[in-house]
């Protein structure tokens, strides 16, 4: 595609079109050099340098670069020049939205490409995600596990985990939603290499999380952390490690309920919610639960479509359906975080 106008959306795409760039000259007059396909995430930013940027968190275990697509509304350039230069300015207050965490959850990385573009779109046009990028910056990692991403394309689709060796084992991979350092190691993981649950040696061993955890440490102002996996139609906050309520339960329940009532009103969408421990089961060292208790209160992970039908192999044609009613919930959590 030439542009992101171009760019299909209704489809599921590669590694290398969603994330990785073939650096290359573009084909000029003269030469027909071999079209290069340019990374959604390069074109956006290319289209869009005074909103968006790029920054890499990290990289895979096999290298693969860790994108994260900063937006932040253009307002006065010197202040903020000012502000990313000065050291220890205080960071604006953000919002993190992750995707595709989990590998073979393929309309998580597609919706997270659509709700890039969205952003873009409708700042500017849409009131209230114009007030909200006036105040905060918006994070999204669209492609968080690239090697497992990678891998669904050209190996295994169902793949969930990392691509990182377990010594001692000829099982590859640690589940990525059970190495945070939050209740880790407790019930509700696996210590066998060969599991799709297994936690790891350790908290954050894996970069691909490591990589989130010293962003989040480091930024000190995430006021909303959204992770985003597949399948069941689920809204779930913390805790998955312990049947202790969060001190905000109360709060994160009515949001949530208020998040997919917006969600259902466009096609119905059925959604459940609740603490991930109360809604689907114990589960130790997950996303949420660490960002929570980092002090992030608006932390949820969101399970897309379906309910089982076809689950994580989702027909293309439900991408576009599935990311806009879910971009509803994303602006009923985003609005809640910006006013409170
Ligand atoms: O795998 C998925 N969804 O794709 N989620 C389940 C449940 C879950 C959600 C949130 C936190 C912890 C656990 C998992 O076993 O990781
Ligand atoms: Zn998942």
């Amino acid at each position: 595609p030439r542009n992101t106008d171009s760019f299909d959306y209704s489809n599921y795409h590669t590694l290398s079109e969603l994330h990785q760039n073939c650096v290359g000259a573009e084909p000029d007059s003269q030469t027909v050099a071999s079209f290069q396909i340019y990374s959604f995430q390069d074109m956006l930013v290319a289209e869009n340098p005074s909103l968006v940027s790029k920054i890499v968190i990290g990289q895979s275990y096999q290298g693969r670069a860790l994108n994260v697509l900063k937006v932040r509304e253009a307002g006065f350039l010197i202040s903020s020049v000012r502000t990313e230069f000065s050291t220890g300015g205080s960071k604006r207050p953000a919002i993190w939205i992750d995707t595709g965490i989990h590998s073979r959850e393929w309309v998580t990385q597609a919706s997270g490409t659509w709700f890039a573009k969205k952003i873009v779109t409708d700042y500017g046009k849409d009131p209230a995600l114009t007030a909200i990028l006036n105040k905060m910056d918006i994070f999204l990692e669209i492609v968080t596990n690239p090697d497992g991403f990678y891998y669904t394309h050209n190996n295994n689709r169902m793949w969930r985990k990392t691509r990182k060796p377990n010594p001692g084992s000829s099982c590859v991979g640690v589940d990525p939603n059970r190495n945070w350092d939050a209740g880790f190691g407790g019930p509700g993981a696996s210590g066998s290499p060969c599991s799709e649950t297994y936690r790891g040696t350790r908290a954050h061993s894996e970069s691909e999380v490591k990589s989130i955890v010293d962003f989040v440490k480091a930024h000190g102002n995430i006021k909303a952390f959204i992770s985003i996996h597949s399948y069941s139609q689920m809204l779930l906050y913390p805790y998955g490690y312990t049947r202790t309520p969060v001190k905000e339960q109360a709060e994160l329940h009515s949001l949530a309920k208020k998040a997919i009532t917006d969600l259902a009103s466009l096609y119905g969408t059925y959604y459940r919610y609740g603490s991930i421990i109360n809604t689907i089961y114990q589960a130790s060292g997950g996303t949420i639960d660490w960002t929570y208790n980092q002090g992030i209160k608006y932390s949820y992970t969101f399970e897309l479509r379906d309910t089982g039908r076809y689950g994580f192999i989702l027909p293309a044609n439900q991408i576009l359906p599935t990311a806009r009613e879910t971009w509803l919930a994303l602006m009923t959590i985003m609005n809640h975080t910006f006013k409170n």
